[in-house]
């Protein structure tokens, strides 16, 4: 039974989790508006209420979509790399590589380095995702994206980049993708998802920030030296897979060992609680 709009005697009116006194209590009740005719009022459809429905579907219909991928990985780079650029032979060369390793590849499904990746995802008959983002000026899906979700909202998108990739692949790119590298950075930093790997792909093009970080931010404390190890840099395209390999399957081991490890000591309390039982006495046959 709803609980929208529920009298409670001499304390007011209560409507979900919001309570109302006084000036606040509505004269119609929620199932009464929503029961009334149409009316020539549009503005409800543009207002925030409406505005987190439709929020709630994205999550909805993300997780719906990408729930069976598999194992994948999330590249990322610039959207405005030419594909006869030397980078997008780099993303189409990651892009197959994740593939034969058994990985499915996720991107932005935009052009340059995300085109890359999904292309060579999608040559290497592997399973080739882009998540896509309603932008004022209209890009469309990249056509070597097999399997297309699209987003209104960058923050729903970005759950999805995280929630189903095993770790990042970051290639040269502008403030899109520093914003999807630090994003990456934070939540592992602040111990927000599981430690994964994050390879930066071109030395020439990350070493300047990577200099920087070492020498302004560790220096002045804004870091730590050890949040530097969080990065791992290669120029190498099958070099970038390979780590992104060897750590995940590193960090999934440590994962199952945790779980192994937590099992056993809820054993041992399950059991040492049994023995206590026993002297205490005999269980009854129907175990109550
Ligand atoms: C040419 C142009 C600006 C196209 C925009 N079309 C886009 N379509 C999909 N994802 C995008 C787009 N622009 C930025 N992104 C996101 O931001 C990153 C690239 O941004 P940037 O070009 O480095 O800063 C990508 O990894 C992607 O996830």
């Amino acid at each position: 039974m709803s609980d929208d709009g529920v009298p409670v005697p001499g304390n007011g009116y209560r409507k979900g989790p919001v309570l109302l006194r006084r000036g606040q209590v509505p004269t119609t009740t929620t199932d009464q508006r929503l029961l009334a005719g149409p009316s020539k009022d549009t503005d409800w459809l543009h207002g925030d209420p409406w505005r987190v429905m439709r929020i709630q579907s994205e999550f909805v219909e993300g997780f719906g979509a990408l729930a069976e991928i598999g194992k994948a990985v999330s590249v990322f780079g610039s959207a405005r790399t030419s594909p006869d650029h030397p980078d997008y032979a780099l993303a189409v060369a990651v892009g197959r590589g994740l593939v034969e390793a058994g990985y499915a590849v996720i991107t932005g499904g935009g052009p340059g380095i995300m085109a890359g990746a999904n292309q060579g995802a999608s040559q290497a008959g592997g399973l080739s995702v882009g998540l896509g983002i309603e932008l004022p000026f209209e890009q469309g899906f990249n056509p070597w994206v097999d399997l297309a979700v699209n987003f209104r909202y960058f923050f729903a998108r970005k759950t999805m980049f995280v929630k189903y990739a095993e770790g990042f692949i970051v290639l040269p790119g502008g403030f899109g993708t520093f914003d999807e590298l630090f994003e990456a950075l934070t939540l592992v930093q602040t111990h927000k998802v599981t430690e994964f790997p994050v390879v930066l792909v071109g030395s020439e093009y990350w070493q300047g920030l990577l200099d920087w970080l070492r020498q302004a931010c560790i220096q002045r404390g804004m870091i730590s030296p050890a949040d530097l190890d969080l990065i791992t840099l290669v120029d190498d395209p099958d070099e970038a897979v390979a780590h992104v390999v060897e750590r995940g399957a590193q960090l999934r081991a440590a994962e199952e060992a945790a779980v192994r490890e937590a099992a056993a000591a809820e054993a041992q309390a399950a059991a040492e609680t049994g023995t206590r039982g026993t002297v205490r006495g005999p269980r009854t046959p129907s175990g109550a």
